[in-house]
């Protein structure tokens, strides 16, 4: 039976620390880390989300702020709304809430967080910085994955890795991040989509399978090897009468089916997404120390 990579249990580790530095940190008389959140709409899942995170600051002792807007706020609203948490001293992070509506031209927002702030790491600037290796603000989910990998101390190196998803928060920045030197790093990286036309002959050669693409269970039992690593990044709500919530939160990966395959395998839920949380925290936390841009 596969080794289950607990994000839930190492992000809380990982938050434990975060807690404990940043009381060091304020007791020092460093300033406590605030993050500030944007939330448009009321999409119910990203709703849930933003309440993760901001329950996740009050638990580190950072300070949050939730601002909330309209599904129909203008895109030059919204702007401005960003313009003001830039030129707010008191706020370390800015993390605006993805999907926005269709108005809305996501691009144009992210790019006008102040990359010091940006601790989503969706800037060009913390993008680039990131891709050549230097001092970034990382994605927070692959940020989070290879935090993972390096806490179950998945040997990475010299690894054939298969990403599914090209997308710039998830799998671009993976694909990035698995290729580079170090520890988790040094993997021969494929990156599939869409258009690959031969997907299974992919992952079938995989040691280490990443699935970012969005469709519940999609990853089946006969398209992994026997002892590969699989990272399922996937979550989606499917309804489920028998759950008090109506729904179960489902990943891109058949968990029954490939489970027994592989060495190591993250579960959905407390898989990946409590590492995303994680991840952001240590961000947040690292602007406060202007550890990343010394401005
Ligand atoms: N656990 C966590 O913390 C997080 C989870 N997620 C979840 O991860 C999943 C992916 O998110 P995100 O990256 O934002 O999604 P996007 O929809 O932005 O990207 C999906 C990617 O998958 C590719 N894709 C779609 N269908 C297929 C297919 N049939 N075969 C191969 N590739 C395919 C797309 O290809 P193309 O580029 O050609 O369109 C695209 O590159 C979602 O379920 C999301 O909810 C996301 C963020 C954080
Ligand atoms: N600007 C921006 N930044 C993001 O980081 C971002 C975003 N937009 N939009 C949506 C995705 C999704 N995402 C998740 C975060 C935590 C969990 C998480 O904590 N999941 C728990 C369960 C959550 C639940 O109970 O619903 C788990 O998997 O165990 C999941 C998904 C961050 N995203």
């Amino acid at each position: 039976m596969p080794t289950i990579l607990d994000g839930k249990a190492t992000s809380k580790a990982l938050q434990d620390q975060i807690a404990e530095e940043t009381a060091a940190f304020v007791a020092q008389g460093g300033k406590k880390p605030h993050l500030a959140a944007i939330l448009v709409g009321e999409d119910g899942a990203s709703q849930t989300y933003v309440n993760h995170k901001v329950k996740a600051c009050e638990r580190v002792g950072f300070s949050s702020t939730l601002k909330r807007f309209p599904a129909d706020i203008t895109e030059e609203a919204l702007l401005e709304e960003v313009e003001a948490i830039n030129a707010n001293d008191d706020i370390d992070g800015l993390i605006v809430q993805l999907p926005l509506p269709k108005h809305i031209n996501v691009t144009k927002v992210t790019d006008r967080i102040r990359p010091e702030k940006d601790v989503d790491g969706f800037h060009p600037i913390n993008v680039g910085r990131m891709t050549l290796g230097q001092p970034a603000y990382i994605s927070a989910t692959p940020f989070g994955i290879m935090k993972l990998l390096e806490r179950y101390e998945v040997e990475t190196s010299g690894k054939h890795c298969v990403v599914i998803g090209r997308s710039d928060i998830v799998g671009r920045p993976m694909s990035i991040l698995l290729s580079q030197k170090g520890n988790p790093g040094d993997c021969t990286v494929t990156i599939c989509h869409s258009r690959t036309k031969n997907l299974k002959e992919m992952t079938l050669q995989a040691d280490i399978v990443v699935a970012a693409l969005g469709i519940p269970e999609f990853l089946k039992g006969d398209m992994v090897k026997e002892g590969a690593t699989v990272i399922d990044v996937g979550i989606t709500r499917v309804e489920d009468a028998s759950k008090k919530s109506g729904f179960r939160l489902v990943g891109d990966v058949d968990y029954a089916a490939v489970a027994p395959k592989s060495e190591f395998i993250t579960p959905v839920p407390g898989g990946v997404g409590p590492m995303t949380i994680a991840s952001l925290l240590y961000n947040t936390m690292q602007s406060a120390k202007k550890a990343v841009y010394s401005v």
